[in-house]
């Protein structure tokens, strides 16, 4: 007969005549108790072996009943103690008895009610009168807490004594616990087969269709799981990080009350700069950070609405209202009709900007986009030539830099982030304009993490909008370093990204 290594080892280690703790058999055989008890049942279905359940109670000392077991049980020590020197028959003062006894605390209560419910003697109003016949040595509860006391402390449940056993119980003296215990015994048939001879079956890794279909399935021994190996990580898809953090930024604006919206990445100039008030020679507009198009290079006249196009040349050539100054300097359309990947989102911001106000755009209205925008930087820690911006406006009546102010506040606080700055800076569309400063948690460096204003009224006149508007700009990858502590902005993103560091990082916010 062939069969599993472990039931082969169960069955060498049972006996036909004395039932064998399965405890005991791992202990002989080196396998799990579990392992072996999971053999018996099997071999139990086989017929080889019986398995038998019975309850072992074992009786251990408390630890009050540890100290008792040393030093005598209370009532013991109150009955020395009140023994008198002179006359044995003669009662003595209860206090001297006491302190004769060495009781303290809760020991003497302790010793006078065992006392009375031995029949140790009498106490009368302040007095002791010892039972000099009373044996100490033949009281059941001290021979009982002396053997669990000893090396072998196991109580032989012929002879002890019933009641003084259930008394320590309820004295919390002695504790009963309760087990179960596992005995195998061969069967006759188990017998015969050991005689017959039992081989240990080879181990299977894993089920083929020979051996399901040849029946052999049934003699091998599967090779048991180690479920605790060590295993090769499989990186399964998860989202990019920086999607992730993008998300939880969406969320939050739009649980700020934001709208999301979109637009074209690769603009006219017109909408990128012009309709910002930035003018025409301002260096960054044919600066080399600027991505232009060589096909096409520019947009026909017809798709700029000529009306805008007219209050943008005149609040360039002359500013706003009665005291505008403007640039004074020449305004081409043609250069308005250039293509270029967008350097900022801001043309969506105008776009909006002058969409919603063509359809009389009554404030407050508050629109967000997290988008990209692209510009020829150096690449460093902390640029890439393409970069996600958080573009962001709020119209209503009566903005203040207070308001723009406590907006950020806001935003970034959900991101655990409380130490932004401010600094005054400039742009030829924000008036007053800020810098956001946010300190990295690693390096401790301030880091620049986005741009903001308050638009003009050289900007916002020609797009038609009457209330103020505030607006910023903000690095999404500057917010990842922050809330991340990611120290290299190119290990996220870009063409040197650190694997590693994205399959491990949990973006937590
Ligand atoms: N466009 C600015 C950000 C900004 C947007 C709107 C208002 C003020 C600033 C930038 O890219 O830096």
């Amino acid at each position: 007969m062939k069969l599993p290594e472990t039931q082969v080892a169960v069955l060498e280690a049972a006996s036909a005549d004395d039932p064998t703790p399965v405890e005991q058999i791992a202990e002989e055989t080196g396998e799990q108790v579990q392992a072996v008890a999971g053999a018996a049942f099997e071999l139990e279905d086989e017929g080889l072996l019986a398995v038998t359940e019975r309850t072992e109670t074992e009786y251990a000392l408390s630890e009050e009943g540890e100290t008792y077991a040393y030093d005598g049980l209370p009532e013991h020590s109150l009955w020395v103690g009140g023994l008198s020197n002179d006359a044995v028959d003669e009662p003595i003062e209860l206090g001297q008895a006491i302190g004769h006894g060495g009781l303290e605390d809760e020991a003497v209560e302790i010793a006078l009610s065992n006392f009375a419910r031995k029949g140790m003697g009498t106490i009368d109003s302040g007095t002791i009168q010892v039972d000099p016949d009373f044996d100490l040595e033949g009281d059941a509860e001290r021979a009982i807490l002396e053997v669990l006391r000893g090396e072998e402390g196991e109580l032989d449940p012929g002879e002890v004594d019933e009641d003084a056993l259930a008394s320590l119980e309820r004295r919390g003296l002695v504790e009963r616990e309760e087990s179960t215990v596992r005995e195998v015994t061969l069967t006759d048939e188990g017998v015969t087969a050991m005689m017959e001879g039992v081989e240990v079956a080879e181990t299977v890794g894993q089920v083929t269709p020979e051996l399901l279909t040849s029946g052999e399935w049934e003699e091998v021994e599967f090779a048991e799981y180690n479920v605790q190996a060590d295993a090769e990580t499989v990186h399964g898809g998860k989202s990019h990080a920086l999607r992730e953090m993008s998300e939880r930024v969406k969320d939050v604006l739009v649980g700020m009350g934001f709208e999301e919206m979109q637009g074209p990445h690769v603009d006219a100039d017109f909408y990128i700069n012009d309709c910002l008030f930035m003018p025409q020679d301002h260096p960054a507009r044919n600066h080399w950070d600027r991505f232009a198009l060589e096909e096409p290079a520019t947009i026909g006249r017809e798709n700029l609405p000529p009306d805008l196009v007219d209050r943008v040349e005149a609040a360039h050539r002359d500013g706003v209202g009665p005291d505008g100054e403007g640039y004074h300097s020449p305004w081409d359309e043609d250069f308005a009709r250039a293509l270029a990947l967008r350097g900022h989102t801001t043309n969506l911001s105008v776009r909006h900007l002058a969409g919603l106000a063509e359809g009389d755009l009554e404030p407050p209205q508050r629109y967000f986009s997290i988008e990209k925008a692209y510009r020829n930087d150096t690449l460093d820690a902390t640029h890439l030539l393409e970069f996600f911006q958080i573009e962001g406006w709020v119209m209503a009546e009566d903005l203040s830099v207070r308001d723009l102010m406590g907006t950020f506040t806001e935003f970034y606080e959900q991101f655990g982030i409380t130490d932004i700055q401010f600094k005054p800076h400039y742009n030829p569309y924000t008036e007053p304009s800020f810098e956001l400063f946010g300190r990295h948690p690693e390096t401790g460096e301030l880091i620049e993490i986005g741009n903001s204003g308050i638009f003009r009224p050289e900007m916002l006149e020609p797009l038609g909008v009457e209330a103020d508007v505030m607006a910023w700009g903000l690095a999404l990858e500057r917010l990842f370093m922050l809330a991340t502590g990611a120290e290299d902005i190119r290990d996220v993103h870009g063409t040197l990204v650190d694997l590693d560091f994205l399959r491990n990082e949990e973006v937590v916010y």
